[in-house]
């Protein structure tokens, strides 16, 4: 599937990651990345986060998900922990950030997340974690806790080659502007999240 394509070492506010960008083809301007902490062992089972991609909440700080945070929180884990993101390139749940923001619109009109996206005739989450997977077997990586609340990133590694040794949990305390968010990834989509988290 995915093969290497450029690896360099970054400096970040969160500590020094080396950056390997993955795609199928060369020259690709969307390539997923892994994002693995400075002197992390990948013999060793590794901390490792799927993060999908979300320019609202990483990029512009929105306040409708928690996402930003959560890539900020899984960034400084690594950072002190050892382990590596899979940057997946899947905005919007993979509708693209074009259709995501329709979905925000049809939102400001009272559909939740899951209801805006099937009012556009799309799927409620279009991804598919078998990529990240795949890119874990070209760091041969063997063995990993994975840092999630979601039941289908866990699925995904359990079904493959790769040991999922453990979970941990990554929750960001809800706002009132994420709450809905936040309560309709509990209900529709079985995240484990704790209730009562709130800011
Ligand atoms: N379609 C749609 N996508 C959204 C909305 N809010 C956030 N997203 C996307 O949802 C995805 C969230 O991905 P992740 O951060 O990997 O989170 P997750 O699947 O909830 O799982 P964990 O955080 O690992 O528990 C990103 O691609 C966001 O762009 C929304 O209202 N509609
Ligand atoms: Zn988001």
């Amino acid at each position: 599937m995915v093969t290497k394509q450029a690896e360099s070492l970054v400096p970040t506010e969160f500590g020094n990651f080396r950056i390997i960008a993955f795609s199928e083809v060369e020259n690709n301007w969307m390539p997923h990345m892994a994002i693995i902490a400075e002197n992390t062992d990948l013999s060793k089972p590794v901390n490792i986060r799927f993060h999908s991609e979300c320019i609202t909440g990483e990029v512009f700080h929105s306040k409708k998900c928690e996402c930003g945070q959560q890539l900020d929180y899984a960034m400084q884990y690594m950072n002190k922990n050892g382990g590596a993101i899979i940057y997946l390139r899947q905005e919007g749940r993979n509708i693209g950030i074009i259709n995501k923001l329709k979905a925000y619109a049809l939102q400001e009109q009272g559909f939740d997340t899951v209801e805006a996206n099937l009012k556009l005739g799309l799927p409620a989450d279009d991804r598919n974690f078998d990529v990240a997977v795949d890119i874990l077997r070209k760091l041969d990586i063997k063995e990993i806790n994975l840092l999630t609340n979601n039941p289908l990133k866990m699925e995904a590694v359990e079904k493959s080659d790769i040991i999922l040794r453990s979970r941990i949990p990554l929750q960001i305390p809800s706002t009132k502007e994420s709450k809905d968010y936040l309560d309709t990834k509990k209900s529709y989509f079985g995240h484990l999240l704790e209730d009562e988290i709130t800011e």
